[in-house]
Parts: structure tokens; sequence; C-alpha cells
């Protein structure tokens, strides 16, 4: 469902402006417009009372911040929020969201998250932000999944935006579990990486574990097959392939939003 600018007051919302059409000169959307107002479309999908899984990442940095003023509004209430990384609980709590875990609220109602990649199928990429566990784990758990991108994360395959499938590891011995993830994908030319952080040291998870990314040329086939293959390896934790899980995908675009639903 395509959804045009004019028709759709919350992106004005979003950005505090008059949609493109109607302005004098042609208005430029940056990549974080579009993010925001991704963002702002899903939290309309939000009811007092509800268990929401909250995301990491820029895109859903926004659907915090949104959700914390409908809250400060008095609009919402009676929200609990399970966070799916440390940096979002505690942006949270800088918004007064009340939160929770999984193991008080093993079931939650929604979640709302960013990915890295969307396939035709919405399938995902999700973790170049090295929070794909836990955003597994809550996205998981929930009985609506709203996926939150701009354009620019739509791809034909898996991979094909050139970026990485990020693979959460233990540290012992990285270096082997790496190989042996690089060999699995041998046929689509894959090289295995493992992250850095901006001083050039080990990313360290949440988790305290490493992610190492794969880098492939073309597509790794059947994306079942390749997950269960992954998951196989002794030294793997999760992979960010986030298959079948989302609910609803909501594109924000230069000509307006698109919802997706499976
Ligand atoms: O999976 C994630 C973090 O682990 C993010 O949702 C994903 O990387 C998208 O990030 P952004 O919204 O900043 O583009």
């Amino acid at each position: 469902m395509a959804v045009a600018w004019s028709e759709k007051a919350s992106s004005m919302e979003a950005l505090s402006m008059s949609p493109p059409h109607m302005s004098s000169s042609p208005a430029i959307l940056s990549q974080d417009d579009l993010k925001k107002i991704a963002a702002y479309k899903a939290v309309e999908f939000v009811e007092s009372g509800m268990v929401l899984g909250l995301g990491t990442g820029s895109t859903s940095k926004h659907a915090v911040d949104r959700i914390g003023e409908l809250l400060r509004q008095g609009k919402l209430n009676n929200i609990v929020g399970i966070p799916t990384s440390i940096e979002t609980r505690e942006r949270a709590i800088s918004l007064g969201i009340p939160l929770s875990d999984l193991d008080n609220h093993p079931t939650l109602d929604l979640a709302i998250d960013g990915a890295d990649e969307v396939d035709p199928y919405l399938n995902l990429i999700k973790g170049r932000g090295g929070s794909l566990l836990r955003e597994k784990m809550v996205e998981g758990a929930c009985k609506k999944f709203v996926v939150i991108v701009d354009e620019s994360k739509l791809v034909k395959y898996l991979g094909g935006s050139g970026l990485a499938l990020p693979v959460e590891v233990v540290p012992f011995c990285w270096k082997f579990t790496a190989n042996k993830l690089q060999n699995l994908f041998q046929d689509s030319g894959c090289v295995a990486k493992l992250r850095n952080d901006r001083k050039g040291q080990p990313f360290v998870t949440d988790n305290g574990n490493y992610i190492v990314d794969l880098y492939v040329k073309k597509d790794i086939g059947d994306l079942q097959v390749a997950s269960d293959a992954i998951l196989r390896i002794t030294g793997v934790i999760e992979h960010g392939m986030f298959l079948d899980m989302a609910t609803t995908v909501i594109i924000a675009g230069e000509l307006g939003i698109t919802i997706k639903n499976k």
C-alpha cells in the first residue's frame, strides 16, 4: 500500500513541515528525515497498555523518542518497553519510558525496529549496529514486528547492498569460527572480517561477544538452509538474518510511505 504525502499528518508531524508538493520549492528530504517519517508512522500502531519491543539504531531512536513524547503528553499510558540494547535502555530511561525484560514479559504486543536490508519477501538483515542477538530474542517474542526503513534499505536479495551479514561469535578462537563461516559461503565469494570499533579494537557486543561480518558477492541461495548451516557452527551465537519475522515493513521514500504486510 502506498500512501501519498498529502494524506499523512504523522509524516508532517515528524518533520514539522509541509509536504514536499505543497511547498513553493521542492523539499529535499535527508535520509534521517525519511527514517523519522517511517518511525512516526510505526508509532501510530502503539496503543496504551502495550508491552513494546524497543529497537536499536538511528531509525528506531526516532520511534523511542516519539513514544517518550506521547507518554509525556499523556497521549499514551501504561506502556512497558523491552529494550534491545544497553544504548536503547539508557535512552528509554532518559525519556521516562517504564522498562522490563523478557523474563517478566515473555510475550510482547509489538516491536518496532530498523533494518539494514529488506528483501522482497520481508526477510531482513539486522545487526550492523551490533545488537542482533537481543533484537532477535525480543522481536521473536512479539505478536507484531513492525520494521521501519528508508527506501535505501530495499534489496533484491539479502547481502545485495554490498554491506555485511553480521554474525555474533564467541571471542574464543574467533578466527577459527570466521574461517568456517567464510568456507561455508565460498561459492558466493564470501569474505569474513572481524568487526572493529573506532579505536581499531574488536567491537564487543552488549553480551561480551565479537561480530564477524560476512561480505558476499552474490546471493547465498536458500536463506533457511544458510541460516541453519551458520547456526550449526560451534562458536556462532546468532546471525543477523531475520527470516519470516517481520509482520509489517514501513518504507519511507521521496514519494511517500509504503506499507508492506506479510
Ligand atoms: O539492527 C540494527 C542494530 O543492531 C539496526 O536496526 C540496523 O542496523 C539499522 O540501523 P539504522 O536504523 O541506524 O540504519
